[in-house]
């Protein structure tokens, strides 16, 4: 094969120019470590307001009198690094809010429209009706893309392979039958193995039964999503498809992420000379009103929801201050969450301080100046702040799931006596668990050589995206092997799956 490969990246977030999680994380370091790799992405993104303002020098590439109703452009950019496509659509992208929620946290009402509008037209780049460019790939991230692979598949002409990742199963977009006949998708879509589902349509459902390949975000969550009670209903359809089904995990951007030159923090410092932190730290605990003292600094940087188990901390929070643990918590989300939060700091001034809201240059300053980053998630696809935690020194105290699992060495006797344990690790997920945690967490590190120890093992792990993004290509490579002239896709063989 000549040239690099084409693959479109369909995605809701991309950092820089929007992101509400670790989704654009991903989507925002994927392509860029797939350049070096010899992979050419293009990405296709909504256009909210905050991306349209971010645009350098934008492009008519396609127009549409009605998609879903609306007036919409497709726009060709290239903004950070990154060559996008942008769905410039006013009626559904223009407004102040969320990219999936309202002023008031309630989920758009149109947003099978918006999300089904950029997959339709997401479908219409894969299916090569821009002049400029084809890919060879079509690869949807989560829900709010996935309809772009039901578009491909059930298209008259053309088709291209089509990947589906799932960065969390927890999010599915699912809907009234009655939009069905919206969604311009011929009668066949409608059935058990297309859109169809319980009933109703989901969209992630529809991507995961028109991909012709399927991944997830750590080798754990592959597993544990086959498992009713990781499944979220689509445990059987995952199961039906696990040969085409492949974790890989997730990477770094460590030009994002890198404490020598990390522009949010006071003091910049490298593997080397990790003591440094110490003045990130003070600066942390002034931040958020906290003592200044040697107790453990516990940092809390997380979406406030069930799946992040954050409710269970607010519970033993109480009986973990008098221990000696101090509290940083920046997050948004459930509003009860968020209150017992803000109640428990009043409760404890000086020793638990909380910042409800979504503030990036803090969220690089937790990991700068926290002694241990605090993860009780009851699930975590992969998980990136444990991964940025390791790369700052500062020590993940984690559940042993998903990603979490697959990425953290527990400081258990043999780990410690060797070196190379890397954080804490606990299961089940519940308060008892969680408490021993913290506790075993406050022993270690009152134990000066240990927690050093752990430091300098954390911050030696190599999480960036080379080994990963080596993975996807070799998977991109394939699946653009197995289509045949006829443009079907040929399941890949038992060997080509075991080498992937
Ligand atoms: N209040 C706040 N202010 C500033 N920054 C904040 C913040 N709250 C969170 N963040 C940031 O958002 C990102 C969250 O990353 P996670 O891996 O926890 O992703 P999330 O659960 O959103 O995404 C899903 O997708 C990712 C990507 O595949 C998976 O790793 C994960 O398991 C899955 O649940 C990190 O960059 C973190 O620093």
């Amino acid at each position: 094969m000549s040239g690099p490969i084409r693959v479109l990246s369909v995605t809701s977030e991309l950092y820089p120019l929007i992101k509400t999680g670790g989704l654009a994380d991903v989507t925002g370091a994927l392509p860029l470590a797939l350049k070096d790799q010899g992979v050419e992405v293009r990405s296709f993104i909504p256009g909210y307001r905050s991306v349209m303002s971010k645009l350098e020098n934008p492009r008519v590439v396609k127009t549409y009198n009605n998609l879903f109703g609306s007036k919409a452009a497709i726009l060709a950019d290239e903004v950070a690094g990154h060559k996008i496509y942008v769905l410039d659509c006013p009626d559904f992208f223009d407004r102040s809010g969320g990219p999936y929620l309202d002023e008031n946290g309630a989920d758009w009402e149109d947003n099978w429209q918006r999300f089904g509008a950029l997959s339709k037209a997401a479908a219409d780049v894969a299916l090569g009706k821009l002049k400029e460019w084809e890919p060879q790939v079509i690869h949807a991230h989560d829900w709010q893309s996935a309809l772009s692979l039901a578009y491909v598949r059930y298209a008259n002409f053309g088709n291209i392979p089509r990947i589906m990742t799932i960065h969390n199963l927890a999010f599915q977009g699912r809907y009234d039958a009655k939009i069905f006949k919206k969604l311009g998708l011929p009668k066949k879509a409608w059935a058990m193995n297309g859109v169809e589902y319980y009933g109703g349509i989901g969209y992630m459902k529809a991507g995961l039964s028109s991909a012709d390949v399927i991944t997830t975000v750590s080798p754990t969550y592959a597993r544990e999503i086959r498992r009713p009670e990781n499944g979220m209903g689509l445990d059987g359809l995952i199961n039906h498809r696990e040969n085409d089904l492949y974790g890989i995990l997730n990477g770094i951007d460590d030009d994002v992420w890198n404490p020598p030159e990390d522009p949010y923090i006071t003091k910049q410092y490298s593997a080397r000379n990790y003591q440094m932190r110490r003045q990130n730290r003070f600066d942390l605990e002034t931040e958020f009103g906290l003592f200044h003292d040697e107790d453990p600094l516990f940092v809390i940087c997380s979406r406030m929801t069930w799946q992040k188990g954050v409710d269970m901390l607010l519970e033993l929070l109480d009986e973990l201050v008098p221990m000696g643990a101090k509290f940083a918590v920046l997050g948004q989300g459930d509003n009860a969450i968020e209150r017992g939060f803000l109640a428990a700091s009043q409760r404890h001034p000086g020793r638990i301080g909380v910042k409800v809201g979504y503030e990036e240059p803090i969220a690089h300053r937790m990991q700068a100046g926290g002694d241990a980053i605090l993860i009780p998630s009851r699930f975590e696809p992969c998980g990136l702040t444990q991964l940025y935690g390791l790369r700052y020194g500062c020590v993940p105290v984690v559940t042993r799931v998903g990603g979490l699992a697959d990425t953290i060495i527990d400081a258990n006797e043999a780990s410690v006596s060797l070196g190379c344990a890397t954080g804490v690790q606990f299961y089940p997920p519940d308060p008892f668990h969680l408490k021993q945690a913290v506790v075993r967490t406050i022993k270690l590190y009152n134990d000066k050589t240990a927690w050093k120890s752990m430091q300098r093992a954390g911050m030696r792990s190599d999480f960036s995206w080379g080994r990963s993004a080596a993975r996807y290509v070799d998977l991109y490579r394939q699946v653009i092997a197995n289509y045949d002239a006829k443009k079907t896709f040929r399941p890949l063989s038992r060997a080509i799956r075991a080498a992937l």
